[in-house]
């Protein structure tokens, strides 16, 4: 199937901080996490995506073409969604609906009253008397009713309890039944991505190091927790990390580290969370 969202070698250079030859992509039918650490670039690169920053080098393809042949019909194929306020705070939903609508030829009103039910905005209030959780709904609402094909949010969960987090990742569940869309969003809470995410694209210091299947990439890596007697033998399969305590050691290692044999000492082999693959190769690489 056709790469809906492609990077191909993405630079962006600023005075303290580089883009370095961001390379993913992602299909329709799919949901596609971004993380990284705080300032790792991961607002950058959706800037590039969206045009909101220029590239220095390389290619943002979406649909299958650039912004170069086809800018306007492209931004009106992408529903973005991001955290700053982008409406007008005093007017009221239904009016910045008004507003907004009339910029999409491809407007449907009648999705926009189903999901503004369905998400329960209410429409008469001034935006700046809604919550955030609220907004955060109104704008997918927006973004859903232009008939987006590629949904990009940027950290949308960030500040929501865990109710709004949960409703909000089963509508991004429910966007994407008829695989004809795909989402792109970034985040700093991993559980919410072990719950909806495909794919994972992970950013660090502006370099990706790793993008591929959620579950993939999480068996790439294995945790072993042992005794203290153990800790030369989990040395000597050269673990990214151990962490020692008076009574023994955490070790983060490939999984292609262990081999068989290895799997009968009596140390506990898991499979690391994402918050601890996060941490574990964030902390290792400085
Ligand atoms: N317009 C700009 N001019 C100069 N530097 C910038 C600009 N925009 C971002 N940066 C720098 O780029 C780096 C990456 O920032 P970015 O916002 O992309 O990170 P992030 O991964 O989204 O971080 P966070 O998780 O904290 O939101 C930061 O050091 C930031 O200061």
């Amino acid at each position: 199937m056709e790469n809906i969202l492609e990077l191909n070698q993405v630079s962006k250079e600023y005075n303290d901080f580089s883009l370095k030859e961001v390379s993913f992509s992602l299909k329709r039918g799919y949901i596609m996490g971004f993380i990284g650490p705080n300032g790792s670039g991961k607002s950058t690169t959706i800037r590039c995506i969206m045009d909101l920053a220029h590239i220095d080098a390389g290619e943002v393809k979406l649909f299958g073409t650039t912004y170069r042949e086809n800018m306007k019909n492209l931004k009106k194929r992408i529903g973005f969604v991001y955290d700053t306020d982008v409406f007008f705070e005093d007017l009221s939903a239904e009016k910045n609906k008004k507003i907004i609508s009339s910029f999409y030829d491809s407007w449907d009103d009648e999705s926009f009253y189903r999901y503004a039910k369905d998400f329960q905005v209410p429409l008469d209030k001034p935006i700046k008397a809604l919550s955030k959780g609220t907004k955060m709904k109104f704008s997918l609402a927006v973004a859903l009713s232009h008939q987006a094909e590629l949904i990009i949010l940027d950290e949308p969960t960030s500040g929501l309890d865990p109710v709004f987090r949960k409703e909000l990742l089963d509508i991004l569940l429910d966007v994407i039944q008829d695989e004809s869309k795909a989402i792109f969003f970034s985040t700093h809470i991993t559980t919410d991505l072990e719950q909806v995410a495909d794919y994972i694209t992970f950013i660090l210091d502006g370099k990706i190091i790793a993008s591929e299947e959620t579950e993939t990439l999480l068996e790439n890596y294995v945790l072993v927790k042992g005794p203290k007697s153990l800790i030369g033998s989990i040395k000597d399969l050269q673990p990214i990390m151990v962490k020692e305590s008076p009574l023994g050691f955490e070790a983060f290692l490939k999984s292609d580290s262990l081999n068989e044999l290895e799997l009968d000492f009596d140390w506990k082999v898991e499979q690391p969370s994402l918050e601890e693959l996060m941490y574990y190769l964030v902390k290792s690489s400085r």
